[in-house]
């Protein structure tokens, strides 16, 4: 595994530190502080609106945060400019102009970063845009444009990627190609940022996540800490003995007022039934909880408070 130069392995290649940024009355970026570590694809999630596009801006140095700081490597940014083997980004469209071809957009992009012509032949064949290379970028559609923006972003071969929601307009083929893209560039021991506003879309493809609502980060860590609940719901006409039993096998019960039913967790569904068997204890109904992934998230948006 070939590791990102000037960087020891395990710490964090870019660093958000109590990033704010206002518009006017409007704070879309409010105190966000995280790491970006190399060898991990990290999530960064959040709905329309909520100051993605700007935290990635911020950290590719393209707004100026009102207040906090970037640190790239430990150093902050404003000191060290960043150059395409550092920084790579794709935020918003592709910015290619489209009378002109991918190849010639690559090429230009190419010779201001002073990087050779090989290397845009090698991230159209890696963007799979080889074969429409010479065509103007005004015909391509959105899943092109993706492709075109993230094989810039690839130019420099940097030590971070930041991709600002770049599955849009991929189809499935897209998606999967792009997946398997992000997990080889960690592999190969570069960080990758990536937002969206799809749990499920990303849950498949990063390590880490950080969640932010209306520019405030509320949740942070790795994605397989956040486990949907995995309860099960009962309804019975003998709560105290049914209490008695799940209590007395480890579980816990929490009554629905509104349902009338009682949620048990600690116990999955086959146990729940075993110990009420045991105990003697009539149910009506044991339902496992269905709580999926973008459930557990759409709480985290506060849609479900
Ligand atoms: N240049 C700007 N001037 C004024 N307001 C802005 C500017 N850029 C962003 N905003 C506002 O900041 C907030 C956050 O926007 P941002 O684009 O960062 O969110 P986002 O999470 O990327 O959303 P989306 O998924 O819709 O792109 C929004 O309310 C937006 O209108």
């Amino acid at each position: 595994m070939t590791k990102p130069p000037h960087l020891p392995a395990s710490s964090a290649v870019l660093t958000a530190e109590r990033l704010t940024k206002r518009y006017g009355r409007l704070t879309a970026v409010d105190d966000v502080s995280f790491d970006v570590r190399p060898g991990v694809v990290t999530g960064f999630l959040g709905p329309n609106g909520a100051g993605k596009t700007t935290m990635l801006a911020m950290l590719a140095g393209l707004v100026r945060p009102t207040s906090g700081r970037v640190l790239l490597g430990g150093t902050p940014l404003r000191e060290r400019s960043p150059e395409a083997r550092t920084i790579g980004t794709a935020i918003d469209s592709c910015g290619a102009h489209p009378g002109r071809s991918a190849r010639q957009h690559l090429r230009i992009l190419a010779g201001f970063a002073r990087l050779p012509r090989t290397r845009v032949e090698e991230v159209l064949a890696l963007s799979g845009l080889t074969e429409v290379a010479g065509r103007r970028v005004g015909t391509f559609s959105l899943g092109m444009r993706q492709r075109l923006g993230l094989a810039a972003a690839l130019l420099g071969d940097p030590e971070v990627l930041l991709l600002d929601e770049p599955a849009n307009g991929l189809d499935p083929e897209g998606i999967r190609w792009l997946r398997t893209l992000l997990r080889e560039r960690a592999e190969r021991g570069r960080a990758v940022l990536v937002s969206s506003h799809l749990l499920s879309e990303a849950a498949h493809t990063v390590d880490d996540i950080v969640v932010v609502r209306q520019g405030r980060v509320v949740h942070a860590g790795a994605i397989a800490d956040l486990t949907p609940a995995s309860g099960v719901w009962v309804r019975t006409d003998e709560p105290g003995r049914l209490a008695e039993a799940v209590i007395g096998a480890g579980g816990r019960i929490t009554p629905d007022v509104t349902s009338g039913r009682y949620l048990i967790d600690g116990l999955d569904g086959p146990a729940v039934a075993e110990v009420t068997r045991r105990a003697q204890v009539d149910l009506h109904e044991l339902t496992p909880q269905s709580t999926s992934l973008e459930d557990v998230f759409l709480e985290l948006m506060g849609a479900r408070s």
